[in-house]
């Protein structure tokens, strides 16, 4: 088979074709790869307090280093994500049908049951994915190998990045001296998912334009053999280097919302290569549905206010607002 044959057909332009698409960031050129690599480096086996409050509050991104999600759990996940792209684009699509997990491409925003908000060819993103919601794994099966094999991996995937997800946000709780209730109920393992992706080929457009994740926490564990994710410190733009058996922790709005603006969601996006497709495989934790987030900076609100919220803009607007929407003193 073709390997265009696996693309969404929308993302099978041959490269002089899509040079006619409107590239949002096309002002902002990144800076090369950085050397040494500037990312701070948080080692979870020794926790330091005080290196993961700096690197909340300066970056809202962090490398995450013995995590102690065994290395052949992490590259048989990108093994099997790469296969699992290669099938046509009409058996990926097939294989969802009536399955808990989606199958989208063009965009990564989706409403709850799974449908694509799309802006028009315009404004597509360079990017296709299956998203996976963890509550529900164990309560089917799937008769494609490839998707059968995804779900039984992210089963275990899933268990190490909820502790991951726990022992930082309680760190971070602490450190904020944040009076909270239950902790684990801010990394709620009900709302967890897992997004897949593969970012084809094409020599303009993005994978993934600017933006801030919605998450709590989110953790990616990147190709170890191409980059693409760019993250926005100090208004220039740097490229997260991939490095082999390594984490990427950023913070999401939520974050950001619970501790009162004092550590950050960073702004990122996904830069695609014009001669070979990335994959990556992230994982986002949210509060639980009946967690209010209450801070000094922000009208109280839930996540599923949040989110409502952000779809209500971006099918209006094209965009995200975010946080701005929640802001004290906001009519808006
Ligand atoms: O694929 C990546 O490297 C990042 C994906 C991302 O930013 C997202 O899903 O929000
Ligand atoms: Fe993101």
């Amino acid at each position: 088979m073709n390997n265009l044959d696996s693309y969404p057909p929308i993302l099978r332009l041959p490269n002089n074709q899509s040079q006619n698409l409107h590239d949002p960031n096309d002002k902002m050129d990144p800076n090369p790869i950085q050397d040494p690599d500037p990312i701070p480096i948080i080692d979870l086996k020794s926790l330091n307090h005080k290196k993961l409050d700096e690197a909340c509050k300066e970056w809202g991104l962090f490398r995450l280093i013995n995590h102690g999600v065994p290395i052949t759990l992490l590259e048989q996940l990108q093994d099997l994500t790469k296969q699992l792209f290669s099938l046509s684009f009409e058996s990926k699509q097939e294989a969802c049908n009536e399955s808990p997990i989606t199958y989208f491409w063009g965009t990564p925003a989706l409403t709850p049951s799974g449908t694509a908000i799309t802006r028009g060819p315009q404004n597509i993103n360079w990017v296709e994915g299956f998203d996976v919601p963890l509550c529900q794994l164990s309560q089917f099966q799937h008769h494609l190998p490839s998707l059968e094999s995804m779900r039984l991996l992210l089963m275990d995937y899933a268990t190490h990045l909820s502790r991951i997800a726990t022992t930082l946000f309680e760190a971070m709780a602490k450190n904020l001296e944040l009076n909270l209730k239950s902790t684990k109920s801010y990394v709620s393992e009900k709302t967890g998912l897992v997004r897949v992706y593969r970012y084809p080929c094409t020599e303009v457009g993005w994978g993934m334009e600017v933006h801030t994740d919605s998450s709590v926490l989110s953790i990616l564990n990147q190709d170890d053999h191409v980059s693409g994710l760019q993250v926005l410190k100090d208004d220039q733009w740097l490229t997260v280097k991939p490095i082999s058996n390594t984490l990427i922790v950023n913070l999401g709005d939520m974050m950001q919302a619970i501790s009162s603006d004092i550590y950050k969601s960073a702004s990122h996006r996904v830069k695609v290569e014009k001669d070979i497709e990335r994959i990556s495989i992230c994982y986002f934790v949210f509060p639980g549905d009946d967690i209010v987030i209450e801070s000094s900076k922000y009208n109280p609100f839930t996540y599923n206010e949040f989110r409502a919220q952000v779809q209500k803009d971006i099918k209006a607007l094209g965009h995200k607002v975010g946080l701005a929407r929640f802001q004290l003193n906001q009519d808006c």
